[in-house]
């Protein structure tokens, strides 16, 4: 069974006529990782915010057609009983602290202590999540001391230890080195394993197609494709962000260079390396 399904999916906000997202049909299984991608202003925090249960609470709106997790419509999440299915990290890190914590393991013990676990369960969902994100090292520290970079990982982290089946990551690393990004999804990746499903929404095509099995892509707030990195490559390379050397690739192919298909996995290393093959013939 889907954890997530849209179907017909559209929502817009009070107040306002035109939908801010519409035609969404996609679901999501436990343990996958989806990515959400799209140009700026293409919906995406808005489908983050829908999916966190965030509406009518803290995003009013009409919800039209299909969108549920399990057998509940998200319009009617209760964000108390759904911070423990669903957490959003969204690119602000500084917006996620809880500001009445005054260091870094009891800010991410903050949502742990308000389910009323156990000392030693809260203790030890603190240690995981902080190790996971590497940011045992910060345990000690006052939160407002963070850097930007810092504050991610504690950010993530503080979700992590809610032990959600979903996590949704709103341009969550971009205060990350890729190399720190992609360390760190490397470790996510194994929760996936064990079933927490992951939705990655973002601007770069570049970390989708590495991490993600499916990507979904969001153009003024429509769903205009879904698929995987190497049958989305090429429309998908028209609206997002990405590297040089995928960013060459698509060149390559719009000039009729590069007839064949992308071949996956579409990483910096394997386009580059495939495109030196198609420019020698
Ligand atoms: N509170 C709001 N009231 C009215 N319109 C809004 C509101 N928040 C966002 N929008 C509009 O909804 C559309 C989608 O915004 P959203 O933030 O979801 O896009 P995004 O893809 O996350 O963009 P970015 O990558 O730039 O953060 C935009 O046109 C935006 O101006």
């Amino acid at each position: 069974m889907a954890l997530m399904r849209f179907s017909g999916a559209s929502l817009t906000r009070r107040g306002v006529t035109q939908p801010a997202l519409s035609g969404l049909d996609f679901s999501l299984a436990p343990g996958e990782v989806l990515a959400v991608l799209g140009g700026s202003g293409s919906g995406k925090s808005t489908l983050a915010c829908w999916m966190a249960g965030w509406v009518p609470h803290a995003l009013p709106a009409q919800c039209d057609g299909t969108a549920v997790l399990g057998a509940e419509s998200l319009a009617g999440a209760q964000p108390v009983a759904w911070a423990q299915r669903v957490q959003l990290v969204q690119a602000n890190p500084y917006a996620a602290l809880t500001g009445c914590a005054f260091s870094v393991a009891a800010e991410v013990a903050f949502g742990p202590e308000n389910l009323g676990l156990a000392e030693a369960e809260i203790r030890r969902r603190v240690a995981a999540a902080l190790a996971l994100c590497e940011a045992d090292a910060l345990a000690a520290r006052h939160p407002a001391s963070l850097s930007g970079g810092e504050a991610q990982r504690v950010a993530i982290a503080a979700a992590l230890a809610m032990q959600p089946q979903l996590l949704l990551l709103d341009e969550a690393f971009s205060r990350l080195t890729p190399a720190a990004a992609t360390s760190l999804l490397g470790r996510l990746h194994d929760l996936c394993r064990d079933g927490m499903a992951l939705v990655l929404f973002d601007k770069q095509f570049d970390l989708a197609a590495r991490h993600a099995g499916r990507i979904l892509l969001l153009d003024g707030g429509r769903q205009v494709a879904l698929g995987g990195a190497v049958e989305l490559f090429d429309v998908a390379l028209t609206q997002v962000r990405a590297c040089d050397a995928l960013r060459a690739a698509h060149r390559a192919r719009q000039a009729g260079a590069w007839h064949a298909e992308v071949s996956p996995p579409v990483t910096t290393a394997t386009v580059a390396a495939r495109f030196g093959e198609v420019l020698h013939g």
